[in-house]
């Protein structure tokens, strides 16, 4: 196995090579070439500013010609930079943000601060890499490499080979709060809460991977531990964050609210700490700064604004200190505190401890992202399946190097059944489509329960039975076809026949793939 020393000198310079893929792959030569890419939005005006939780401002910016946004590629949570329409993309920003919504009329980013100055004059929107996450997994590493105490530091030795996994050797009798668990899902959660390191949750598509963390968590909790249970992406932390608020659980959920499913916003930080924090004070301040962002949008004269921008700050620096001892405490009353894998390197989570950290989609994340959750407690469940997609690594040297390689397929080749348990009763489709891969990448172990087996597309009721639905499975031979080299598109396939929801798509793909 890798040692510490290895790692550490190994993925320093990876994580710079793959930092600087990312940069080259989202910049070009000219902001003309950006725009055609869609990877910035111009000529546009600021129609609205509002304040938004925890201070930030949320402004509105439309098309000046027209109604409807230029073509783009603009999603919600990406982060942007806000220029003058004519600043060239070397120029600073007046202010970075992250997109909050979308719709075909408007474009509405949320701001930490207000931007200084120039929101009358015509703007520009352009994405930005995200250089924020390479920053916080070098952090991560320096602090790896000096880990002598810390939570983590009997975790570290095990997951480097230096000392072998522990398990208590007592079964861990638990009392399930989902009784419809089936017998693996059962044995998994028995031995992850037997281990006293590190716990790998092998899940095959469909098996009921989430399903068993929540109940890792629910078991966990009741035993008194505290959790930090993460995943590499917003919407699987956001799914976890779901199914957990169906039980009596106290949860907070970390992120930018821009960033989080607006079914998960009740969970977040922000609106718990609005919450608990119910003094006329925070709503007085709130009210006053609305007011005053939309004075300052108005405002015409230099000095107003300078003035109305400086009154803004004092409020939003008032209000600000008044929450960071609210934000403590929520997070001191949790027993289960969410956020992504580079979100847990947050500020609100310096000095806090957890007995457990929990990583769903692990197969998923690069070891270094990983390892900025890992270093916050001394055990570890990872739930992932190496066997599927991995993570991805834009630099081609990079991912040679080693980039790509997960610490969850790293710890599969060392240690195995010893630390693994693997789901084996999937809930998601027909057997036949199930067959392949069980019989390819799983040894066969998979079973399909009897819910799916023979689930078929036309016991939907908006489905008709004919002859393009009746067949369980159409492969299609895209040998010599414009999609031969296409790849995405084989996949695409795949994908939909795995998933049930997604079946409508599957046949239109067939037929205009035949067309071609
Ligand atoms: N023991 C069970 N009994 C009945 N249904 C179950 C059981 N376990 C899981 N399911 C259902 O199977 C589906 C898949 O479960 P879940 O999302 O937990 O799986 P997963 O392995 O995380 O999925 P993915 O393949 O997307 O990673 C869900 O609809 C879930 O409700």
């Amino acid at each position: 196995m890798v040692s510490l020393q290895e790692f550490v000198s190994s993925m320093a310079p990876l994580i710079d090579l793959e930092k600087a893929a990312e940069i080259s792959a989202e910049s070009a030569t000219s902001s003309k070439s950006l725009e055609r890419r869609g990877c910035i939005m111009s000529n546009l005006k600021c129609t609205d500013a509002q304040t938004g939780l925890m201070g930030k401002t949320l402004l509105e910016f439309q098309p000046n010609k027209g109604d409807v946004l230029p073509p783009h590629k603009f999603g919600t949570h990406d982060v942007v930079a806000l220029k003058p329409n004519k600043a060239d993309v070397a120029s600073s920003a007046l202010g970075q943000g992250v997109v909050y919504r979308l719709k075909d009329s408007s474009i509405t980013v949320a701001f930490d601060d207000i931007p200084e100055d120039g929101l009358n004059s015509p703007l520009r929107l352009e994405k930005l890499a995200n250089e924020v996450t390479y920053r916080r997994m070098k952090d991560a590493l320096i602090q790896l490499s000096k880990n002598q105490t810390g939570p983590s530091v009997n975790l570290v030795p095990v997951l480097f080979g230096e000392n072998p996994p522990m398990s208590s050797k007592d079964a861990a009798k638990f009392s399930p709060f989902n009784k419809n668990l089936d017998e693996s899902q059962k044995d998994a959660i028995s031995k992850a809460l037997r281990s006293k390191d590190v716990f790998l949750l092998h899940g095959p598509p469909g098996t009921g991977k989430t399903t068993t963390i929540i109940e890792i968590i629910l078991q966990e909790v009741k035993r008194g531990s505290k959790i930090l249970a993460c995943a590499a992406s917003n919407i699987a932390v956001d799914n976890i964050v779901e199914r957990l608020s169906q039980y009596r659980t106290k949860l907070v959920r970390l992120g930018h609210p821009a960033r989080l499913l607006p079914q998960v916003l009740d969970s977040a930080l922000d609106a718990q700490v609005l919450r608990a924090d119910n003094s006329s004070l925070a709503g007085d301040i709130r009210k006053e700064m609305k007011v005053l962002n939309s004075k300052l949008l108005k405002a015409k004269d230099k000095n107003t604004k300078r003035d109305i921008r400086k009154e803004l700050r004092t409020l939003a620096k008032e209000e600000r200190k008044r929450q960071q001892l609210a934000v403590a405490d929520v997070i001191k009353n949790a027993d289960v505190v969410l956020s992504t894998l580079t979100g847990a390197s947050s500020k609100k989570l310096y000095g806090i401890t957890f007995d457990l950290v929990i990583i769903d989609e692990a197969a998923q994340a690069l070891e270094m992202a990983c390892w900025i959750a890992l270093l916050k407690g001394p055990r570890c469940v990872l739930a992932g399946d190496h066997l599927q997609l991995p993570p991805t690594v834009q630099s081609a040297e990079a991912e040679k190097k080693g980039m790509g390689k997960t610490l969850f397929e790293r710890l599969t080749e060392a240690y195995g059944d010893q630390i693994t348990s693997m789901l084996t009763i999937q809930y998601r489709m027909h057997e036949l489509i199930m067959n392949w891969s069980s019989n390819e990448l799983y040894k066969n172990k998979i079973k399909a329960h009897s819910s799916v087996a023979e689930h078929m597309l036309y016991d939907l009721e908006e489905v008709k039975r004919s002859s393009s639905t009746e067949p369980t499975i159409i492969l299609v031979d895209t040998t010599g076809s414009v999609f031969s080299n296409a790849w995405p598109i084989q996949s695409i396939y795949f994908f939909l026949l795995l998933i049930p929801e997604r079946w409508q798509f599957f046949f239109p793909l067939c037929s205009l793939c035949l067309t071609l």
